[in-house]
């Protein structure tokens, strides 16, 4: 039995710099990196099931080739098998016919000193692949940041990688410079952070998971300083918005900026005696303040709901508790709206959230009334967040009961939504979000 070990090195190179799903590129054997590279060559693998028959294949061919004896070829075998599932011609046992008469060849007994690859088995790809400790996460901010917390509780041991804007964070992972983003999309007391409801759609990142943080905001100020000596105090405007009553009492004047634990190193950076900073106690240790007031925020439960995002999708499942996200547009006219969520009411399935957003590219839309002429009205966007996995038929009947409801064409009926997502025309967007169990407010359950 004889193998090529460099021929499968130069096989695999251009998988490096293709679109292998990072869940398992860097951890898992070589295999995986051919699996996510076969549909970019051949788009053969649009959708969970097909990509789940190619690791059943690679699974069951790694199996069988132990099952013979042929030693030579565990591990490597597996690659092959996957790079060419979709016209599979290889024979076993025959190493010309897959890399050319030409190829070094190596006998078995060398091999024995080689340190193989592990295959993948089926079990592990159905596990979460890890648990953030090799992963790049973007967050917005400078450190002490609130979303650099929210990082790494939503990644443990996980690098952290500062951005100066949210977009930046989000371009950070598309250009693939991290593997994630984590960024707030709402506070309990301030609302929503609109800012990135857009950006989510102007952008080709998934939605795979969420998690909850504890916001508890702290005055700080230079060593020294008294709350009497500021005459102003600095942080972004969600921050601010937090501390709404507390800072009235101060009678202070507020000025936004980027970040939490930016207004604090600004002030250290600056050497400001008469500025206070609405920040974390992490970001008062970072740059040497001190905390004048610890828990500045209007209501002790202050919590901010942070989404993580990826390139790739996860697979919806049903056996946790999931979130599913969309967002639709509807035509004007009594009624529409409500009849768009009765198609989660009837099923019983619960929404967590709906937002409306401003039609960016067409933010008014005339309507014409044969009674008092033509009218203009405000066009939105709805997002719609509802407790459900794709994977489950409720959600799928929804959808579809959603979608019939879109494309009726009748005066009150809805409207075919085609939004520029994933340079796609898609009508609805639908994005899986591994919940945290609402009952267990703080425990992620599904991290990846
Ligand atoms: O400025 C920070 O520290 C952030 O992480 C940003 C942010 C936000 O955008 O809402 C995050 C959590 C808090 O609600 C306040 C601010």
């Amino acid at each position: 039995m004889t193998l090529c070990p460099g021929s499968t090195v130069r096989a695999l190179e251009p998988c490096l710099t293709g679109f292998a799903s990072i869940e398992i590129s860097t951890s898992a054997p070589y295999t995986s990196r051919i699996l996510f590279q076969q549909p970019r060559r051949h788009g053969a693998f649009g959708d969970g099931c097909r990509w789940r028959e190619c690791c059943a294949l690679v699974g069951s061919m790694s199996r069988s080739s132990s099952s013979k004896g042929s030693g030579g070829y565990l591990g490597y075998r597996p690659v092959l098998a996957a790079q060419d599932a979709s016209s599979t011609q290889i024979e076993e046992g025959n190493p010309e016919q897959i890399w050319g008469t030409n190829a070094p060849v190596v006998s078995t007994t060398e091999l024995v000193s080689l340190t193989l690859p592990k295959p993948l088995s089926i079990t592990d790809l159905a596990l979460p692949p890890r648990h953030g400790s090799d992963l790049r996460v973007a967050y917005q901010g400078v450190p002490g940041a609130y979303s650099e917390a929210a990082a790494a509780k939503a990644y443990p041991r996980c690098e952290a990688v500062p951005c100066e804007q949210f977009e930046a964070a989000f371009q950070a992972v598309e250009l693939w410079l991290v593997d994630r983003a984590v960024l707030p999309i709402e506070n309990s007391l301030g609302g929503s952070i609109h800012r990135n409801y857009d950006l989510l759609l102007r952008h080709r990142l998934h939605i795979v998971g969420e998690v909850q943080l504890a916001i508890h905001h702290c005055l700080l100020a230079l060593p020294g300083v008294k709350k009497e000596e500021l005459l102003r105090v600095v942080s972004h405007p969600q921050a601010l918005a937090q501390c709404e009553q507390g800072l009235t009492k101060l009678g202070v004047a507020r000025e936004a900026v980027d970040d939490t634990a930016g207004a604090a190193q600004f002030i250290a950076a600056h050497k400001l005696k008469d500025t206070g900073a609405v920040a974390s106690a992490r970001a008062a240790e970072i740059y040497g303040l001190e905390i004048l007031v610890d828990g500045l925020q209007d209501d002790l439960d202050n919590v901010t709901r942070f989404l993580m995002l990826a390139r790739e999708p996860i697979i919806p499942r049903t056996d946790r508790p999931f979130k599913t996200s969309i967002v639709f547009t509807l035509e004007e006219g009594p009624g529409v709206l409500f009849k768009a969520l009765a198609v989660f009411a009837l099923r019983e399935i619960n929404l967590t959230k709906i937002e409306s957003r401003p039609q960016r590219k067409r933010p008014l839309r005339v309507v014409d009334d044969s009674n008092n002429g033509s009218a203009k009205y405000f066009d939105y966007l709805f997002y719609v967040d509802f407790e459900a996995s794709m994977a489950d038929l409720r959600a799928q009947n929804a959808l579809g009961h959603l979608q019939v409801s879109l494309n009726k064409d009748d005066s009150n009926g809805f409207r075919v939504c085609h939004l520029p997502i994933a340079g796609d025309n898609c009508s609805i967007v639908v994005s899986c979000c591994g919940a945290f169990d609402v009952k267990i407010r703080s425990k992620v359950l599904f991290v990846h």
